[in-house]
């Protein structure tokens, strides 16, 4: 049975009478992880702040299941989207400061903070002031900041944003130990095979509502249909006209086919008339990145308000 960390009920947010977020609703559990997906300005970060309690939500319920409706800042670990650690301070003692902040014993963080430091590949930086950190590295010194204190509820806003591939793996794989501990942890992210390869359920809003909601496996089954490369010379009206084809993209000599939802690959493969010109052919589900350009280009009419999928 999952065990629900956090809840989100029917939340509504808007700015100078504009709604921002308009009744978002979802649920965190305990050793899983859950991504709000969005497009740039979809209501992401705000949806997280309200969480947070740096601004109210006009309506809806946020609750914490173990705690109620107070925030419980102890067991809350948060990386937000603005990232900026105290400068003049060094690595250590900012990493102690912020375990302090949530009441954690100082050995125990001291620990916990060298573990992580050579985790991350910053071994012999403990007595390095922040200003002299690059980008990513103060991003992963706030990443440990986050998770200092043994939260029992992880959010992370963007946490992949600017760092280089390498340290992008590094933090996937910390996030996926930290939900296999048991951590609840809900992040923000427009990077999709980041979110494809790492989280259990995600939220995908547009314009600051619910589009598509679910298991990766469930939101695969009912929106990733599939497609049909073909390379070779043809002409894309004669690819358009076949059946079971929704639309064509792409040029002559490379055409990507996208087909209706539930095509019987077997039947429809005879329908491609005899003189294509094939010269190589793939059959694939459409990815995660596609249904969210699909969706946040408007190209397919999701069906906005289904609650099947949650
Ligand atoms: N304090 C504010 N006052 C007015 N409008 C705001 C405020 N904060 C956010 N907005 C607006 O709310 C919308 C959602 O912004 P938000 O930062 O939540 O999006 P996001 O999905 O996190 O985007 P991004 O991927 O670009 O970070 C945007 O149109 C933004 O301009």
């Amino acid at each position: 049975m999952d065990q629900a960390v956090l809840t989100v009920h029917k939340l509504c947010k808007s700015f100078k009478r504009t709604p921002i977020i308009e009744d978002i609703s979802f649920e965190v559990n305990k050793g899983e992880i859950m991504a709000i997906l969005g497009p740039n300005g979809a209501g992401k970060s705000t949806t997280i702040r309200n969480i947070m309690g740096i601004m109210y939500p006009d309506e809806g319920e946020i609750t914490f299941h173990q705690y109620g409706k107070a925030i419980p800042k102890h067991r809350i670990g948060y990386l937000p989207e603005e990232r900026g650690l105290y400068k003049k301070v060094t690595v250590m003692d900012i990493l102690l400061y912020f375990a302090d902040l949530k009441d954690y014993p100082m050995n125990k963080a001291r620990e916990r903070a060298t573990y992580y430091l050579n985790k991350f590949g910053l071994e012999g930086k403990e007595k390095v002031k922040v200003e002299e950190l690059s980008k990513g590295m103060g991003q992963k010194v706030q990443f440990i900041a986050s998770i200092i204190h043994e939260p029992d509820l992880l959010i992370l806003d963007e946490p992949f944003s600017g760092l280089d591939p390498v340290s992008q793996d590094v933090f996937k794989q910390e996030i996926s130990t930290l939900a296999n501990s048991g951590m609840a942890i809900l992040l923000s992210s427009h990077q999709m095979n980041m979110v494809e390869e790492l989280c259990d359920r995600l939220l995908l809003i547009h314009k600051g509502q619910r589009v598509v909601s679910g298991t990766m496996g469930e939101i695969k089954q009912q929106y990733a249909n599939y497609k049909c490369v073909i390379r070779g010379n043809n002409e894309l009206t004669t690819l358009q006209y076949i059946d079971g084809v929704v639309r064509v993209e792409g040029s002559e000599q490379s055409a990507t086919l996208y087909l209706e939802q539930d095509v019987h690959i077997p039947s429809w493969l005879p329908l491609l008339p005899r003189e294509l010109d094939i010269q190589e052919l793939v059959i694939d589900r459409i990815s995660l990145h596609e249904i969210f350009v699909d969706i946040a280009t408007d190209k397919k009419l999701m069906k906005v308000g289904d609650d099947d999928a949650q």
